[in-house]
């Protein structure tokens, strides 16, 4: 007869305590942090894009009252992985030496379901599926990302069915393209803005996502000039000078309108 459900067994703790292998000799003490963090940054990614994804659900149900609740949620996480980096930033430069050697060229370049996260948010970019070498799944599900319609074509979406005239080229856009400013949407937003608290509010949500995503690339930038200062990354970029080239809105019309409210 099978066991009784437990904590363990529902939860699969012994596989998931199984999972942390330190490369280092040793091995190093602070490797072990390293490790356990990335491990649950990438928890975390798979709680946002399955959010986001049902956020897009509700746009498109021109639901904006659960939306509005998602939303909540999708922050509260963003705080969390924001608030996360302090625990990192307790690791020295020298405990990040003592078992940096081991990493290789291994890098966050390689995080899937993070690119999975800039795709759905509207950031798309082929070239960075280059610097995958996981394994085919991975492959599989990002290039499908890339493919989906993200989070700002379901947005356009719900203000079109609220009666905003958003323009035919944004509706059927190629939504394997990054999104792109766009001045007649920007009319439409202003409008909104003005007139409509409840699209106005949906508006703000995005923007507090977007604020939010622009947050851990910035908490992570200055995380990184603490811990290797202008040395080069693993993955091949110049470093911390390249994080500081990355941030830039995922959803450029609701920035731009706040010139013309
Ligand atoms: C000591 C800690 C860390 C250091 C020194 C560090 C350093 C770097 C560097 C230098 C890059 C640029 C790519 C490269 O050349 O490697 C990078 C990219 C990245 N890192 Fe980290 N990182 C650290 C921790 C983390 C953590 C905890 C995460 C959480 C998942 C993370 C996620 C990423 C991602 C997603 C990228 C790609 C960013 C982009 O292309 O916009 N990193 N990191
Ligand atoms: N790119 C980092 C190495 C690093 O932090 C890392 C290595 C393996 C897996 C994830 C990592 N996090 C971010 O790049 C570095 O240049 O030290």
């Amino acid at each position: 007869m099978s066991k009784a459900l437990n904590y363990g067994s529902y939860l699969r703790v012994d596989e998931l305590l199984q999972l942390q292998t330190p490369r280092s000799s040793g091995p190093e003490h602070d490797e072990l942090l390293f490790i356990v963090i990335h491990q649950v940054y990438e928890l975390w990614f798979k709680e946002l894009l399955h959010e986001i994804e049902y956020l897009q659900r509700l746009l498109c149900d021109n639901d904006a009252g659960r939306a509005a609740h998602t939303t909540r949620r999708i922050l509260a996480i963003l705080k969390t992985v924001v608030a996360q980096l302090d625990v990192l930033e307790t690791l020295t430069p020298l405990e990040f030496n003592s078992f940096r050697g081991f990493l290789e060229s291994a890098s966050g370049f390689q995080s899937t379901q993070f690119r999975e996260l800039e795709f759905i948010l509207g950031y798309k970019r082929e070239n960075v599926m280059g610097h995958m070498d996981d394994v085919e799944d991975a492959l599989r599900r990002l290039r499908r990302r890339f493919e989906q319609p993200t989070l700002w074509d379901a947005f356009l979406r719900y203000l079109a069915m609220n009666g905003y005239a958003i323009p035919t080229e944004q509706l059927e856009r190629d939504v394997r393209c990054p999104v792109q400013a766009s001045p007649e949407v920007q009319a439409q937003l202003v409008e909104a803005y003005r007139h409509n608290a409840t699209v106005s509010n949906v508006c703000e949500h995005l923007i507090d996502i977007d604020e939010g995503l622009q947050e851990w690339r910035y908490r992570h930038m200055k995380m990184v000039q603490r811990t290797i200062g202008i040395k080069p990354g693993t993955g091949g970029s110049p470093g911390a000078a390249y994080l500081g080239s990355t941030l830039k809105p995922f959803f450029p019309d609701l920035w731009a309108i706040r010139a013309h409210l």
